[in-house]
């Protein structure tokens, strides 16, 4: 049994430090959800960067505060750090090449490369403390925005909604809470909430497996769908919204998300269904001019030829694994933050969420 508070329920938060300064971050190991609730100990920043590429912490939100943590356990592994710029680089960048997408992992990259600028000359403990300081405030943060998001996005709904959404954007994917699933939470705590379609979301079922277990402990009215029924309920009119989350918002209001979502958007454009996108502001990207500049992860072939280890193809078949798309700004009804709902032209609102 898990010696964790009871992670069957909305409080669902992937990432935990125990202890103090010596302690460890101990991780959900998502890879084994829902047949197995299983705590990873990582002491190190290589352990922290392995757990983030083998998707064992997985979720854009949720990967950033892994790396966070990762640069903590970095100087706390190697005080030689302090005076060595290229070990520090070093560091940096064994995170930030884990998995290509999710802007927020270089957001919270750069969050602790400015709290370092600000310890320059401290003694080792010092640094770590701040360090270790500032992860917490990412992952406490990243909650508390959830929670905002939920209710922005909820004051959007109509009563009795039934909503459409797509990979895991859940407690699992984030500091807790969820981005889209937040706002599935907070359409529930109102009251709006009729039922939610859960995609399974293949190759890799994150909506199978992870927000289908979040529904369960949170008991949120929800049917489990392969990817390609959404056009059928939503031609039968049992679809009112379809809600996801995202790795990457581009300047121009392009999204990138889990893949699947572009053929999503263009289903509900041709049902006149609204296509939302819950995004906290660590996930816009007002550097990168639109989605054509958003690297795209290409995953294992091994992840669509086999399901949880066993081979579903022929041998010698090629297979192919982009794990996101890109859903053009056109056919985004609008993109729900922590301060606020921005729609079309986003060049212009998107900016204004950030005071510009
Ligand atoms: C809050 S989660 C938003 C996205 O990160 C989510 O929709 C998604 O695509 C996750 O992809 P994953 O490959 O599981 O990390």
């Amino acid at each position: 049994m898990s010696e964790f508070p009871n992670v069957f329920d909305s409080n669902v938060r992937p990432l935990i430090w125990v202890g103090e300064l010596d302690g460890h971050l101990s991780l959900l190991e998502q890879k084994e959800l829902p047949q197995a609730e299983r705590w990873l100990k990582l002491e190190s920043a290589a352990a922290v960067a392995d757990a983030i590429r083998e998707m064992s912490v997985r979720g854009a939100p949720a990967i950033g505060i892994a790396a966070a943590y990762g640069v903590a356990l970095g100087f706390r592994e190697d005080p030689t750090l302090l005076n060595e710029a290229a070990k520090v680089e070093a560091l940096f960048e064994l995170l930030a090449k884990t998995r290509p997408t999710a802007v927020n992992l270089f957001w919270a990259l750069d969050r602790m490369r400015t709290t370092l600028g600000t310890v320059e000359g401290q003694p080792h403990q010092d640094v770590v403390a701040r360090l270790l300081a500032e992860a917490h405030a990412i992952n406490d943060e990243d909650r508390a925005n959830n929670q905002e998001m939920g209710r922005q996005g909820a004051a959007l709904l109509k009563d009795g909604v039934r909503i459409l959404t797509h990979c895991n954007t859940g407690g699992l994917a984030t500091g807790g809470y969820g981005t889209a699933l937040g706002i599935i939470r907070a359409a529930k705590a109102v009251g709006k909430l009729q039922h939610v379609w859960v995609d399974e979301t293949r190759p890799y079922l994150q909506g199978a497996r992870l927000t289908a277990w979040e529904c369960i402990q949170d008991e949120i009215p929800a049917t489990l769908i392969t990817d390609n029924m959404a056009g059928f309920y939503m031609q039968q009119g049992l679809v009112d919204c379809v809600i996801v989350g995202t790795d990457r918002v581009a300047a121009n209001g392009d999204v990138a998300n889990k893949i699947g979502t572009y053929s999503l958007a263009v289903l509900c454009k041709y049902h006149k269904i609204p296509f939302f996108v819950a995004a906290p502001l660590s996930t816009i990207d007002l550097n990168t001019q639109d989605g054509a500049g958003i690297p795209i992860e290409e995953r294992s072939s091994k992840e669509v030829t086999e399901i949880q280890g066993k081979t579903i193809a022929p041998e010698g078949m090629k297979a192919a694994h982009p794990a996101f798309d890109v859903t053009p700004a056109e056919l985004v009804t609008a993109i729900i933050t922590e301060v606020g709902v921005a729609s079309a032209p986003y060049s212009e609102t998107l900016p204004s969420l950030f005071g510009r």
